[in-house]
């Protein structure tokens, strides 16, 4: 439970429950809870109405008439800021928010800067140039050095979390804009916020929230501009804070830039709370030079609407995506991210809203051509969650390491620099055992909202709770998987593995129709990958090797001939999406745990780069 309309859902179930744990000397008098104040003495001024239509509401008549909901009832019993408010109410409810294990990126906070408040140059370009009040610019904690803006991101709580100096000259008509180095990515504009606010509006840019402010609609800046992804990263740092918003009106530029920041705030914060606003010009400053009156401004709030639902869209939107599948070449591409392997290049991918299932027997490397994979994505920018129910963190981190890090034995400073890589895209649900597919896709849809997770890993079917006789429940978990992941556009990967058949010693890799249990979890699946390890070749292999050390001239030749054969298969038994089906010989590294394709190098894929702390240990 994350935001605040959900919290006020589950509170007005239980109007009377929170009337009577706030306020325990009142007395029930019909639908009305009745006590003296919000101090908690007995009396009838103050009522809070526990059933029917007006639950969670309340008044104080004898304090003209004060009252709100049951948030504001909570917040004025105990004296407590919003933020704090939630959290109490989420342990009231028993319904504390998932937490990540992850080590916490520690920012730098900048020093206070040596500025003044605005008297000269930067108080007229932002009175006469940019239509500014004195106040917004007081409100908003703004400096002045030369000529140069200075605007500071603070916490609600007071602290200066970063800085950003921004010319009142333009250089050959380039904005100057310095910011702090390696401060935490956080919205600008907390300082002027009420922090009992139910409301807030989002815009583009520092200035376009002062000029909110002055129309009347307190406002926070994003620090990085429109656009989607990575100029979105603050969303992970805000989240909580951003919480005790019913209404986030997103008053971004009316460009094609800030449309898609508004849709990927709106996903992630919560459609249902979200609000566009369209605005008469490009920004909030825009319409304030140019002279856009407050009530106009005012109706642009009241029309304000939600995103509309993902599903529902022109058709004409989808012109790219099908540019970019008849041709690929023109960098309109499909979306979805591939495998490692150049072999499967433009004939594989994992996209947005689908299901993967991958199969296979026991020992066969599924969770290992998974977890290079995931490496592979991390490395395209994607954000991956790994629910490794079969094994223990440290170990699929272990194997994620030397395949990162393209080394057997990794020295400690290196393993230090790919865990500090992965920390920045990968995050673990860390529970080795069973888990319901509720939980998970609980934690995951968090870990997608909140940190903007697109590829999900679930190892693996057998651990969710589901009997391997209980086909209806598998059905049951894998639909609900399903459903998930196309709601969310993204893509999980579940592991299932195959009935023990005597294809194994025959030399074929698992289909469809060998994933143990029911036959929908293939059905249901957009893509069937099983992996395939041919043992037969191992073996003679490890003979051939021996007799060659034993001097067996011929053994030589035999184990240049094996090492020459895959051995290992992927197939790819099924792609609902895509043009191709088949399979793929792999070579596997017993030093790194990379896999690779005849197309690829035998000196693996380098993911970090080569530097001089990537040697191995002795
Ligand atoms: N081709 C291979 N050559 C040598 N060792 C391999 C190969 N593939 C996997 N292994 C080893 O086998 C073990 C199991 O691998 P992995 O966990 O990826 O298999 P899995 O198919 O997911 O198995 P399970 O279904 O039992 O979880 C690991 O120790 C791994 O290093």
């Amino acid at each position: 439970m994350n935001d605040i309309t959900e919290i006020k859902r589950a509170l007005l179930g239980r109007a009377k429950a929170v009337a009577e744990h706030l306020l325990p000397h009142g007395v029930l008098d019909g639908r009305e809870w009745c006590v003296g104040s919000v101090r908690g003495e007995p009396g009838k001024s103050l009522k809070v109405c526990v059933k029917g239509e007006k639950a969670g509401l309340w008044t104080d008549f004898a304090e003209g008439g004060e009252g709100g909901d049951l948030l504001d009832l909570w917040c004025a019993v105990k004296g407590k800021r919003l933020a704090q408010t939630l959290d109490e109410v989420r342990t009231f409810l028993g319904v504390e928010r998932p937490r990540f294990e992850r080590t916490e990126r520690t920012y730098r906070r900048p020093e206070a800067p040596k500025c003044r408040t605005p008297q000269s140059d930067v108080l007229e370009y932002l009175q006469t140039e940019r239509k500014l009040t004195l106040q917004a610019i007081k409100a908003y904690k703004v400096g002045e050095v030369g000529r140069t803006i200075v605007l500071p991101s603070m916490t609600p709580c007071g602290a200066i979390a970063g800085i950003k100096y921004l010319g009142v000259d333009r250089n050959n008509g380039k904005k100057q804009v310095r910011v702090e180095a390696e401060c935490e990515p956080t919205l600008f504009g907390w300082q002027a916020i009420d922090a009992n606010a139910r409301d807030i509006v989002i815009t583009e840019g520092e200035i376009d929230a002062l000029t909110m402010w002055d129309y009347g609609f307190p406002a926070l800046s994003v620090p990085f501009g429109g656009g989607g992804g990575n100029k979105q990263q603050w969303i992970e740092h805000e989240f909580d804070r951003l919480a005790q918003f019913e209404r986030i009106y997103l008053a971004l530029d009316t460009d094609k830039e800030g449309q898609i920041a508004a849709a990927e705030i709106s996903a992630r914060l919560g459609r249902h709370r979200c609000f566009n606003v369209t605005l008469p010009f490009k920004d909030a400053n825009e319409c304030r030079v140019n002279g856009i009156s407050a009530g106009v401004i005012a109706d642009c709030f009241a029309a304000a609407e939600t995103l509309d639902p993902a599903e529902l869209c022109r058709a004409g939107k989808f012109t790219d995506d099908v540019i970019g599948l008849f041709h690929p070449d023109t960098g309109l591409g499909e979306p979805g991210l591939p495998l490692p392997f150049s072999r499967l290049d433009g004939k594989l991918r994992f996209r947005p809203g689908e299901l993967t299932v991958w199969t296979g027997s026991s020992g066969h490397g599924k969770s290992q051509v998974l977890s290079h994979a995931a490496v592979h994505w991390g490395k395209q920018g994607a954000k991956v969650c790994i629910a490794s129910l079969e094994m223990a963190p440290r170990q699929f981190l272990k194997r994620m390491v030397k395949q990162a890090g393209n080394v057997d034995r990794p020295t400690i400073p290196y393993i230090r620099h790919i865990m500090g890589w992965m920390d920045e895209w990968l995050l673990v649900f860390n529970l080795v055992g069973k888990s319901g597919v509720t939980h998970i896709l609980e934690v995951f849809d968090y870990a997608r909202a909140r940190y903007g997770c697109s590829e999900f890993v679930i190892d693996s079917l057998m651990r969710l709770g589901v009997g391997s006789e209980d086909y209806e429940g598998q059905e049951k978990a894998v639909f609900e998987i399903v459903n998930w992941a196309v709601s969310r556009e993204v893509h999980v990967h579940l592991v299932a593995h195959s009935r023990k058949a005597d294809k194994d010693s025959k030399g074929a890799p698992p289909e469809t129709e060998d994933i143990k249990g029911a036959s929908e979890i293939g059905s249901n699946a957009f893509n069937i990958i099983s992996i395939w390890r041919n043992r037969k070749l191992e073996d003679e292999l490890k003979g051939a090797i021996e007799a060659a050390e034993r001097g067996d001239a011929a053994a030589k030749l035999k184990v240049a001939d094996l090492e020459g054969a895959p051995g290992v298969v992927i197939n790819v038994a099924k792609q609902r999406n895509g043009d191709w089906e088949g399979k793929c010989g792999l070579w596997f590294s017993q030093t790194t745990y990379q896999y690779r394709s005849r197309d690829d190098s035998p000196m693996g894929i380098n993911y970090m780069g080569r530097g001089p702390i990537m040697e191995a240990a002795e």
